[in-house]
């Protein structure tokens, strides 16, 4: 019966997106609701040929099929943004490779929503999904809740979204906010796949068998809620037609930005940061084989990261159109904010007191390390750039990129990898990973081209921002914006070859995850059973 409605619904899917593909105003429309037909046809022809044949799940198992998925959705996803973060570097240091027969397709305007999205939302995106999936489970001591239909529809879905938004950006569909480029079609499909993660991932907290629920869970669980209201309250919008991309939003002028902006931050705060601490709090404890150093701790620096976070948006709009209050409430918010951040930090790191040793032994803990470390360096650099007087020379400068990547290859990169080594091994049985040398290449390889990515922008932004400024003695601007573009080559170049250093370590890691599955030899005491917690 089941199976018949799912019929139904994918095959009247693929008409309805055939006739829109049919019915297309734009080009960028046309291809999203042909991907979608494809995608609905698909499944329709899956769920045809496996009905009647489908074992009942066995209820007393954890589901761990859409982890592996996940798991491998990152390694790929995460191997392809860094390849296009190459690019768009290069593509800085020598607008040459801006190449003319490409242009309007492959030039730095269209790719680089493509790797900021390639990396956030499906490299890190992925990672998260899978990991609360697999720490939800394990730490309820419950299947997750759904059935496999509900964990596999927030898998593909989500992976659906990604093509559509992907390729939407190449063929020129964006409503232009910053990690929020998506039209409105796709914002739409994303709400539906988010309330149904919500849903799996709420469901086993309520089936858990486990009375205490894991704090780890609780970071999973405010990002989740917290990025579905973001998302729908950003992207408040009324499509010019219902077979067009384009679309004009509710708010506009000031308050446009400052809601775009408390997304932005908080896309920060709560997909970066608080989901990210969620991993934190299950792998680090895990792979150091010791207890959260203060379980009191993580509990009060969760409620006032995300009392504080909400807040600290108009750090993004110092010096604009914005009210010198809200822009003055901001910047108390994010230096208060410095607190609970180091709060998290410091419980991470110290989670290894006692077992400090294995940091030469075990590269896995390494990388942990450095991701909170660079945690913690990000979320100083961050309150400090809030600063109203620091900002008016960082702002718009190379300095905020070199903040975002500390976070964001340092912090969300490191833990991912982590994570990542972690799991391979016990998701298909396998006895350890196939190379601790080479994690360790890895280590050495992305921890070198962070550093050198971090310090080039350093330079560059400072450099920028200075000359930005420089008057002579009757006050006029010295340099001209194009000498400050020139001044910026050297730079751009060696930010370039940190990034082929963290992209070259991103591969090995997907050779040496590839192998372990398919050359470690096989353990057959795995646990699968969804108890006891662990
Ligand atoms: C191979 C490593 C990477 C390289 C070489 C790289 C390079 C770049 C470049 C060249 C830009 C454009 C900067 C500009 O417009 O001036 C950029 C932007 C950005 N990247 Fe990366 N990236 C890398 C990895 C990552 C990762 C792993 C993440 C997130 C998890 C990330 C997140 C971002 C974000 C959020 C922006 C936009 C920053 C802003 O607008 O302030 N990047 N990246
Ligand atoms: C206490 C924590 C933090 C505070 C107060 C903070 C503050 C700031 C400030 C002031 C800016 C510059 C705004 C501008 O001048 O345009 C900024 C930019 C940014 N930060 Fe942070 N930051 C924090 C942590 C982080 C972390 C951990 C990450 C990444 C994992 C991150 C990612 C970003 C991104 C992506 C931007 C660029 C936004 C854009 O313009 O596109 N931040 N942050
Ligand atoms: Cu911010």
């Amino acid at each position: 019966m089941w199976d018949y409605i799912k019929l139904i619904a994918l095959g009247l899917v693929a008409v309805l997106a055939a006739i829109a593909a049919g019915y297309a105003r734009d080009l960028a429309y046309q291809v999203n609701a042909v991907e979608v037909m494809l995608a609905a046809a698909i499944a329709f022809i899956w769920v045809l040929r496996t009905m009647g044949s489908r074992q009942p799940v066995a209820q007393n198992e954890y589901f761990d099929g859409v982890v592996r998925a996940g798991v491998i959705a990152t390694t790929f996803w995460g191997v392809v943004g860094f390849l296009v973060a190459v690019i768009i570097a290069f593509q800085l240091a020598y607008p040459a490779l801006n190449f003319e027969w490409a242009q309007g397709y492959l030039n730095f305007g269209k790719l680089r929503p493509l790797h900021t999205s390639a990396v956030i939302f499906a490299f890190g995106g992925n990672a998260l999904i899978a990991s609360s999936f697999y720490v939800v489970q394990r730490t309820s001591a419950a299947r997750l809740f759904g059935g496999n239909s509900l964990g596999w529809f927030v898998f593909w879905g989500y992976n659906l979204f990604i093509v559509l938004a992907a390729t939407g950006y190449i063929l020129g569909a964006t409503q232009s906010k910053e990690y929020a480029e998506p039209e409105w079609y796709v914002d739409i499909w994303l709400t539906i796949v988010w309330v149904a993660y919500l849903l799996a991932f709420l469901g086993t907290i309520f089936k858990r068998k486990e009375p205490h629920i894991y704090v780890a869970n609780w970071f999973y669980l405010s990002f989740i809620v917290t990025i579905a209201m973001l998302h729908i309250v950003n992207n408040l919008s009324i499509p010019v037609s219902f077979f067009g991309s384009k679309s004009v939003q509710v708010f506009s002028g000031v308050q446009d930005a400052m809601t775009q902006w408390w997304y932005g931050h908080n896309a920060v705060g709560f997909f970066l940061t608080a989901g990210f601490l969620g991993m934190m709090y299950y792998f680090v404890p895990k792979q150091a084989e010791r207890p959260v150093y203060s379980y009191k701790l993580s509990i009060v620096h969760f409620w006032a990261l995300i009392f504080l976070y909400i807040w600290a948006g108009p750090h993004h709009l110092h010096y604009t159109a914005l009210p010198d209050w809200a822009s003055t409430l901001g910047m108390t918010f994010s230096v208060i904010l410095w607190m609970p951040s180091w709060g998290g930090m410091i419980n991470g790191l110290m989670t290894l007191s006692g077992a400090w040793d294995k940091l030469r032994t075990d590269p896995i803990i390494r990388m942990m390390v450095v991701s909170v470390g660079f945690y913690g360096m990000s979320t100083f650099e961050g309150p400090m750039m809030s600063i109203k007087a620091v900002n008016s020379l960082s702002h718009y400068t190379d300095w905020t990129i070199g903040h975002v990547h500390s976070g964001a290859l340092g912090w969300n990169g490191m833990i991912t990898f982590g994570m990542l080594y972690f799991l391979v091994p016990r998701l298909w049985a396998r006895e350890g990973l196939y190379s601790l040398k080479l994690v360790s290449w890895h280590f050495w390889l992305s921890t070198i081209g962070i550093v050198l990515y971090a310090a080039s922008m350093w330079v560059a932004g400072i450099m920028q921002g200075l000359m930005w400024r420089e008057v002579d003695s009757q006050g006029f601007l010295v340099n001209a914006f194009a000498d400050t573009v020139a001044a910026m080559h050297p730079m751009f170049v060696v930010r370039g070859l940190g990034g082929v250093l963290y992209l070259t370590g991103g591969i090995i890691m997907a050779y040496n995850l590839w192998m372990t599955v398919a050359r470690q030899p096989r353990v057959e005491s795995r646990s699968v059973a969804a108890v006891p917690a662990e």
